[in-house]
Protein backbone atom coordinates (compact mmCIF):
# COMPACT_ATOMS: atom_id res chain seq x y z
CA UNK A 1 0.00 0.00 0.00
CA UNK A 2 1.73 3.22 -0.92
CA UNK A 3 0.73 6.07 1.46
CA UNK A 4 0.33 9.57 0.35
CA UNK A 5 1.54 12.18 2.49
CA UNK A 6 0.36 14.82 0.66
CA UNK A 7 -2.70 17.36 2.69
CA UNK A 8 -5.98 16.51 1.83
CA UNK A 9 -7.96 19.46 0.47
CA UNK A 10 -11.73 18.70 0.75
CA UNK A 11 -14.32 20.99 -1.69
CA UNK A 12 -17.44 21.44 0.09
CA UNK A 13 -20.37 22.91 -2.11
CA UNK A 14 -23.56 22.99 -2.29
CA UNK A 15 -26.40 25.20 -3.86
CA UNK A 16 -26.80 29.17 -2.85
CA UNK A 17 -27.83 29.06 1.02
CA UNK A 18 -28.02 25.28 1.48
CA UNK A 19 -25.89 25.59 4.83
CA UNK A 20 -22.01 25.15 4.04
CA UNK A 21 -20.70 27.77 6.39
CA UNK A 22 -23.29 26.76 9.05
CA UNK A 23 -21.20 22.87 8.66
CA UNK A 24 -18.03 24.48 8.63
CA UNK A 25 -18.29 26.65 11.52
CA UNK A 26 -19.90 23.52 13.37
CA UNK A 27 -17.32 21.32 12.93
CA UNK A 28 -14.42 23.99 13.34
CA UNK A 29 -15.53 24.17 16.87
CA UNK A 30 -14.72 20.47 17.58
CA UNK A 31 -11.51 19.18 18.48
CA UNK A 32 -10.90 16.07 15.78
CA UNK A 33 -11.15 19.19 13.28
CA UNK A 34 -8.57 21.85 14.88
CA UNK A 35 -5.41 22.08 12.51
CA UNK A 36 -7.59 22.34 9.37
CA UNK A 37 -7.08 25.73 7.51
CA UNK A 38 -10.63 27.18 5.74
CA UNK A 39 -10.26 28.57 2.25
CA UNK A 40 -13.62 30.71 1.22
CA UNK A 41 -14.60 32.01 -2.05
CA UNK A 42 -17.50 34.26 -1.86
CA UNK A 43 -19.32 36.30 -4.95
CA UNK A 44 -19.55 39.87 -4.06
CA UNK A 45 -17.12 42.06 -2.93
CA UNK A 46 -18.24 41.86 0.79
CA UNK A 47 -17.08 38.67 2.27
CA UNK A 48 -19.31 37.99 5.01
CA UNK A 49 -18.58 34.49 5.88
CA UNK A 50 -14.74 34.79 6.66
CA UNK A 51 -15.51 36.92 9.24
CA UNK A 52 -18.51 34.65 10.73
CA UNK A 53 -15.80 32.10 10.55
CA UNK A 54 -12.84 33.19 11.61
CA UNK A 55 -13.46 32.89 15.48
CA UNK A 56 -13.51 28.95 15.17
CA UNK A 57 -11.05 28.66 12.57
CA UNK A 58 -8.25 30.78 12.41
CA UNK A 59 -6.89 29.70 9.13
CA UNK A 60 -8.94 30.97 7.35
CA UNK A 61 -8.11 32.78 3.73
CA UNK A 62 -11.08 34.49 1.30
CA UNK A 63 -10.18 34.35 -1.94
CA UNK A 64 -10.74 37.30 -4.18
CA UNK A 65 -13.73 37.78 -5.19
CA UNK A 66 -15.39 36.02 -8.25
CA UNK A 67 -16.27 32.08 -8.44
CA UNK A 68 -13.62 29.36 -7.90
CA UNK A 69 -14.74 27.45 -10.71
CA UNK A 70 -14.07 30.14 -13.48
CA UNK A 71 -12.17 33.36 -12.52
CA UNK A 72 -10.46 32.62 -9.24
CA UNK A 73 -8.78 28.87 -10.05
CA UNK A 74 -5.56 30.33 -10.03
CA UNK A 75 -5.92 32.39 -6.82
CA UNK A 76 -7.26 29.07 -5.52
CA UNK A 77 -3.54 27.52 -6.45
CA UNK A 78 -1.71 30.83 -5.01
CA UNK A 79 -3.59 30.50 -1.88
CA UNK A 80 -2.63 27.20 -1.13
CA UNK A 81 1.13 27.31 -2.09
CA UNK A 82 1.26 30.09 0.78
CA UNK A 83 0.15 28.07 2.92
CA UNK A 84 2.34 25.35 2.29
CA UNK A 85 4.90 27.39 2.74
CA UNK A 86 3.99 28.73 5.73
CA UNK A 87 3.80 25.23 7.20
CA UNK A 88 7.04 24.25 5.66
CA UNK A 89 8.27 27.35 7.80
CA UNK A 90 6.40 26.07 11.03
CA UNK A 91 4.45 29.06 10.92
CA UNK A 92 1.18 27.45 10.65
CA UNK A 93 0.16 24.09 11.45
CA UNK A 94 -2.57 22.25 9.48
CA UNK A 95 -3.39 18.69 8.77
CA UNK A 96 -6.17 19.48 5.62
CA UNK A 97 -7.74 22.14 4.08
CA UNK A 98 -11.97 22.80 3.54
CA UNK A 99 -12.07 25.25 0.54
CA UNK A 100 -15.81 26.45 1.06
CA UNK A 101 -17.05 27.09 -3.25
CA UNK A 102 -19.75 30.04 -3.65
CA UNK A 103 -22.71 28.38 -3.96
CA UNK A 104 -23.03 28.51 -7.76
CA UNK A 105 -18.94 26.73 -8.51
CA UNK A 106 -19.37 23.76 -10.56
CA UNK A 107 -16.84 21.72 -8.07
CA UNK A 108 -15.74 20.20 -11.71
CA UNK A 109 -13.27 22.24 -12.65
CA UNK A 110 -11.71 22.77 -8.87
CA UNK A 111 -11.34 19.27 -8.85
CA UNK A 112 -9.31 19.42 -12.25
CA UNK A 113 -7.07 22.33 -11.00
CA UNK A 114 -6.51 20.56 -7.55
CA UNK A 115 -4.90 17.04 -9.38
CA UNK A 116 -3.36 18.82 -12.51
CA UNK A 117 -1.64 22.41 -10.84
CA UNK A 118 2.03 20.38 -10.61
CA UNK A 119 3.14 23.20 -7.80
CA UNK A 120 -0.53 22.25 -6.03
CA UNK A 121 0.23 18.04 -6.33
CA UNK A 122 3.24 18.10 -4.97
CA UNK A 123 2.01 19.34 -1.22
CA UNK A 124 -1.85 18.38 -1.87
CA UNK A 125 -4.07 16.07 -2.72
CA UNK A 126 -7.97 16.17 -3.44
CA UNK A 127 -9.62 14.71 -0.24
CA UNK A 128 -13.31 14.68 -1.55
CA UNK A 129 -16.26 16.33 -2.21
CA UNK A 130 -18.63 16.69 0.36
CA UNK A 131 -21.98 18.46 -0.93
CA UNK A 132 -24.74 20.03 1.00
CA UNK A 133 -28.23 20.00 -0.31
CA UNK A 134 -30.76 21.92 1.45
CA UNK A 135 -33.86 20.30 1.64
CA UNK A 136 -36.24 23.30 1.78
CA UNK A 137 -35.13 24.78 -1.61
CA UNK A 138 -33.06 21.54 -3.02
CA UNK A 139 -36.15 20.05 -5.55
CA UNK A 140 -36.16 23.65 -7.04
CA UNK A 141 -32.16 24.52 -7.12
CA UNK A 142 -32.00 21.17 -9.19
CA UNK A 143 -34.87 21.30 -11.40
CA UNK A 144 -33.26 24.96 -12.51
CA UNK A 145 -30.05 25.13 -11.75
CA UNK A 146 -27.30 23.44 -13.51
CA UNK A 147 -24.67 24.36 -11.26
CA UNK A 148 -26.75 22.21 -8.65
CA UNK A 149 -26.77 19.32 -10.56
CA UNK A 150 -23.14 18.88 -10.84
CA UNK A 151 -22.64 19.56 -7.27
CA UNK A 152 -24.38 16.55 -6.55
CA UNK A 153 -23.01 14.77 -9.26
CA UNK A 154 -19.34 15.35 -8.04
CA UNK A 155 -19.96 14.47 -4.45
CA UNK A 156 -18.50 11.69 -2.36
CA UNK A 157 -21.14 12.49 0.69
CA UNK A 158 -24.10 14.66 -0.25
CA UNK A 159 -25.26 16.16 3.71
CA UNK A 160 -29.05 16.75 3.65
CA UNK A 161 -29.55 20.22 5.58
CA UNK A 162 -32.48 21.91 6.81
CA UNK A 163 -34.89 18.73 7.15
CA UNK A 164 -36.44 20.14 10.30
CA UNK A 165 -38.33 22.50 7.43
CA UNK A 166 -39.82 19.52 5.10
CA UNK A 167 -42.16 17.00 5.78
CA UNK A 168 -41.00 13.24 5.81
CA UNK A 169 -42.41 12.39 2.05
CA UNK A 170 -40.81 14.94 0.56
CA UNK A 171 -37.65 14.05 2.12
CA UNK A 172 -37.99 10.61 0.95
CA UNK A 173 -38.86 11.98 -2.45
CA UNK A 174 -35.55 14.13 -2.44
CA UNK A 175 -33.11 11.44 -1.18
CA UNK A 176 -34.47 8.87 -4.14
CA UNK A 177 -33.60 11.78 -6.30
CA UNK A 178 -30.48 12.49 -4.90
CA UNK A 179 -29.46 8.55 -5.26
CA UNK A 180 -30.62 8.51 -8.57
CA UNK A 181 -28.23 11.60 -9.66
CA UNK A 182 -25.42 10.45 -8.00
CA UNK A 183 -25.62 6.46 -6.59
CA UNK A 184 -22.06 6.06 -5.17
CA UNK A 185 -22.34 9.18 -2.74
CA UNK A 186 -23.44 8.69 0.62
CA UNK A 187 -25.90 10.59 2.11
CA UNK A 188 -26.64 11.85 5.68
CA UNK A 189 -29.04 14.72 7.32
CA UNK A 190 -27.62 17.61 9.34
CA UNK A 191 -29.50 19.71 11.12
CA UNK A 192 -28.56 23.32 11.55
CA UNK A 193 -24.72 22.07 10.95
CA UNK A 194 -24.75 19.29 13.14
CA UNK A 195 -24.90 15.54 12.16
CA UNK A 196 -25.79 12.41 13.92
CA UNK A 197 -22.30 11.02 15.82
CA UNK A 198 -22.32 8.20 13.56
CA UNK A 199 -22.69 10.18 10.49
CA UNK A 200 -19.84 12.44 11.94
CA UNK A 201 -17.79 9.70 12.95
CA UNK A 202 -18.23 8.24 9.29
CA UNK A 203 -17.26 11.68 7.70
CA UNK A 204 -14.34 12.06 9.99
CA UNK A 205 -13.22 8.22 9.42
CA UNK A 206 -13.24 9.57 5.65
CA UNK A 207 -12.28 12.48 5.42
CA UNK A 208 -9.39 12.97 8.43
CA UNK A 209 -7.52 9.59 8.22
CA UNK A 210 -3.84 10.99 8.48
CA UNK A 211 -2.88 9.12 4.96
CA UNK A 212 -4.39 8.91 1.73
CA UNK A 213 -3.57 5.22 -0.07
CA UNK A 214 -2.62 6.72 -3.01
CA UNK A 215 -4.46 7.05 -6.66
CA UNK A 216 -6.42 4.21 -5.88
CA UNK A 217 -8.22 5.58 -3.31
CA UNK A 218 -9.77 8.36 -5.88
CA UNK A 219 -13.71 8.15 -6.74
CA UNK A 220 -14.42 7.56 -10.18
CA UNK A 221 -14.83 11.52 -10.81
CA UNK A 222 -11.11 11.79 -9.22
CA UNK A 223 -10.21 9.06 -11.72
CA UNK A 224 -11.62 10.98 -14.65
CA UNK A 225 -9.74 14.21 -13.56
CA UNK A 226 -6.40 12.47 -12.97
CA UNK A 227 -6.77 10.61 -16.53
CA UNK A 228 -8.12 14.04 -18.27
CA UNK A 229 -4.71 15.53 -16.11
CA UNK A 230 -2.59 13.33 -18.14
CA UNK A 231 -3.17 13.81 -21.16
CA UNK A 232 -3.77 17.67 -21.06
CA UNK A 233 -0.99 19.75 -21.15
CA UNK A 234 -2.31 23.10 -19.21
CA UNK A 235 -3.52 22.69 -15.94
CA UNK A 236 -5.94 25.51 -16.47
CA UNK A 237 -7.53 23.39 -18.96
CA UNK A 238 -11.47 25.38 -19.65
CA UNK A 239 -14.21 24.23 -18.55
CA UNK A 240 -17.64 25.99 -20.27
CA UNK A 241 -18.91 28.24 -16.99
CA UNK A 242 -22.12 26.68 -16.22
CA UNK A 243 -23.49 30.45 -14.63
CA UNK A 244 -26.29 31.79 -16.00
CA UNK A 245 -25.76 35.20 -17.78
CA UNK A 246 -28.66 36.49 -16.13
CA UNK A 247 -27.32 35.69 -12.28
CA UNK A 248 -25.74 39.04 -10.71
CA UNK A 249 -24.44 39.87 -7.29
CA UNK A 250 -24.91 42.99 -5.66
CA UNK A 251 -23.21 44.25 -2.74
CA UNK A 252 -24.42 47.45 -0.38
CA UNK A 253 -23.07 49.18 2.69
CA UNK A 254 -25.15 51.66 4.64
CA UNK A 255 -23.99 53.57 7.52
CA UNK A 256 -26.80 54.56 9.15
CA UNK A 257 -27.77 52.02 11.69
CA UNK A 258 -31.09 50.36 10.24
CA UNK A 259 -34.27 50.56 12.78
CA UNK A 260 -35.34 46.48 13.37
CA UNK A 261 -38.68 46.53 12.78
CA UNK A 262 -38.55 48.60 9.29
CA UNK A 263 -35.72 46.34 8.31
CA UNK A 264 -37.55 43.16 8.81
CA UNK A 265 -40.65 45.01 7.05
CA UNK A 266 -38.56 45.37 4.03
CA UNK A 267 -37.18 42.16 4.01
CA UNK A 268 -40.47 40.44 4.14
CA UNK A 269 -41.57 42.21 1.25
CA UNK A 270 -39.05 41.43 -0.91
CA UNK A 271 -39.25 37.89 -0.68
CA UNK A 272 -42.86 37.52 -0.30
CA UNK A 273 -42.72 40.18 -3.55
CA UNK A 274 -39.40 38.66 -5.68
CA UNK A 275 -38.39 35.77 -3.77
CA UNK A 276 -37.86 33.69 -7.13
CA UNK A 277 -35.58 36.15 -8.11
CA UNK A 278 -33.59 36.51 -5.02
CA UNK A 279 -31.69 33.20 -4.94
CA UNK A 280 -29.34 34.62 -1.90
CA UNK A 281 -29.52 37.45 0.54
CA UNK A 282 -27.22 38.06 3.02
CA UNK A 283 -26.77 41.00 5.77
CA UNK A 284 -24.30 42.05 8.45
CA UNK A 285 -26.84 44.80 9.98
CA UNK A 286 -26.06 47.44 12.36
CA UNK A 287 -29.37 47.49 14.10
CA UNK A 288 -30.20 50.95 16.03
CA UNK A 289 -31.60 49.67 18.64
CA UNK A 290 -28.73 46.95 19.47
CA UNK A 291 -25.42 48.97 18.11
CA UNK A 292 -23.07 46.91 19.76
CA UNK A 293 -24.40 42.84 18.36
CA UNK A 294 -25.32 43.49 14.78
CA UNK A 295 -27.19 40.85 12.98
CA UNK A 296 -26.88 38.21 10.63
CA UNK A 297 -29.51 37.86 8.42
CA UNK A 298 -29.70 35.10 5.50
CA UNK A 299 -32.33 34.54 3.13
CA UNK A 300 -32.73 32.23 0.03
CA UNK A 301 -35.98 32.99 -2.36
CA UNK A 302 -38.73 32.94 -0.26
CA UNK A 303 -37.57 31.90 2.93
CA UNK A 304 -36.03 33.93 5.49
CA UNK A 305 -34.22 32.34 8.50
CA UNK A 306 -34.37 33.19 12.02
CA UNK A 307 -31.41 36.00 12.21
CA UNK A 308 -28.42 35.54 14.70
CA UNK A 309 -27.29 38.60 17.00
CA UNK A 310 -23.26 38.36 17.13
CA UNK A 311 -22.02 38.97 20.48
CA UNK A 312 -19.87 41.74 18.79
CA UNK A 313 -18.65 43.28 15.51
CA UNK A 314 -16.47 40.48 14.00
CA UNK A 315 -14.02 43.90 12.83
CA UNK A 316 -13.82 47.31 12.93
CA UNK A 317 -16.34 48.52 10.01
CA UNK A 318 -19.33 49.40 11.86
CA UNK A 319 -21.25 50.04 8.38
CA UNK A 320 -24.41 47.57 7.45
CA UNK A 321 -22.99 45.19 4.70
CA UNK A 322 -25.31 43.38 2.37
CA UNK A 323 -25.25 40.65 -0.49
CA UNK A 324 -27.70 39.91 -2.94
CA UNK A 325 -27.21 37.31 -5.44
CA UNK A 326 -30.34 37.85 -7.94
CA UNK A 327 -31.50 36.35 -10.91
CA UNK A 328 -32.98 39.45 -13.21
CA UNK A 329 -33.27 41.31 -9.99
CA UNK A 330 -32.33 45.32 -10.71
CA UNK A 331 -30.07 46.37 -8.10
CA UNK A 332 -32.38 50.30 -8.61
CA UNK A 333 -35.22 48.00 -6.87
CA UNK A 334 -32.87 47.17 -4.29
CA UNK A 335 -32.20 50.67 -3.53
CA UNK A 336 -35.40 51.92 -3.72
CA UNK A 337 -37.31 49.73 -1.97
CA UNK A 338 -34.20 49.78 1.11
CA UNK A 339 -35.26 53.62 1.18
CA UNK A 340 -38.57 53.59 0.64
CA UNK A 341 -39.54 50.89 3.55
CA UNK A 342 -36.34 51.25 5.38
CA UNK A 343 -35.31 54.21 5.47
CA UNK A 344 -31.87 53.52 4.18
CA UNK A 345 -29.49 55.24 1.51
CA UNK A 346 -27.58 52.05 0.74
CA UNK A 347 -24.23 52.35 -1.47
CA UNK A 348 -23.70 50.19 -4.24
CA UNK A 349 -20.60 48.79 -4.59
CA UNK A 350 -19.03 47.77 -7.79
CA UNK A 351 -18.53 44.27 -8.50
N1 LIG B 1 -33.82 25.57 9.65
C1 LIG B 1 -32.55 25.33 9.29
N2 LIG B 1 -31.77 26.34 8.90
C2 LIG B 1 -30.49 26.07 8.54
C3 LIG B 1 -29.96 24.75 8.57
N3 LIG B 1 -28.68 24.81 8.14
C4 LIG B 1 -28.42 26.10 7.85
N4 LIG B 1 -29.51 26.87 8.10
C5 LIG B 1 -29.64 28.33 7.91
O1 LIG B 1 -29.53 28.62 6.52
C6 LIG B 1 -29.00 29.93 6.34
C7 LIG B 1 -27.87 29.87 5.31
O2 LIG B 1 -26.85 29.08 5.84
P1 LIG B 1 -25.32 29.22 5.38
O3 LIG B 1 -24.53 28.22 6.16
O4 LIG B 1 -24.89 30.63 5.43
O5 LIG B 1 -25.44 28.77 3.86
P2 LIG B 1 -24.26 28.73 2.77
O6 LIG B 1 -24.44 27.50 1.99
O7 LIG B 1 -22.93 28.90 3.42
O8 LIG B 1 -24.62 30.01 1.92
P3 LIG B 1 -23.79 30.63 0.65
O9 LIG B 1 -22.36 30.69 1.08
O10 LIG B 1 -24.39 31.96 0.42
O11 LIG B 1 -24.03 29.74 -0.51
C8 LIG B 1 -28.54 30.39 7.73
O12 LIG B 1 -29.52 31.26 8.27
C9 LIG B 1 -28.49 29.11 8.55
O13 LIG B 1 -28.74 29.33 9.92
C10 LIG B 1 -30.81 23.69 9.01
O14 LIG B 1 -30.44 22.51 9.05
N5 LIG B 1 -32.10 24.04 9.36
Amino acid sequence: MILDTRTPVILLTGFLGSGKTTLLKNLMARAQWQHTAVIINELGETGLDHLLVKHVAPEVRLLQSGCVCCSVRDDLTQTLAELGTLAESGAVRFDRVIVETTGLADPMPVMHTLVTDPATVRRFRLGGVVTVVDAHNGFNALDQHEEARRQVASADTVLLSKTDLVQASALERLTQRLSRMNASASQHRVQHGALHSDHLLQLQTRFLAPFGKGPGTSTGLLRVASTHASKSSSAFTRFPSPHVGDIQTHCFTVDEPLEAERFEHWLALLTAMRGEKLLRFKGLIHIAEHPSQPLVVHAAQHLIHPPDRLAAWPDEDRRSRLVFITQGMPKELIESTLLKYAGACATALSV
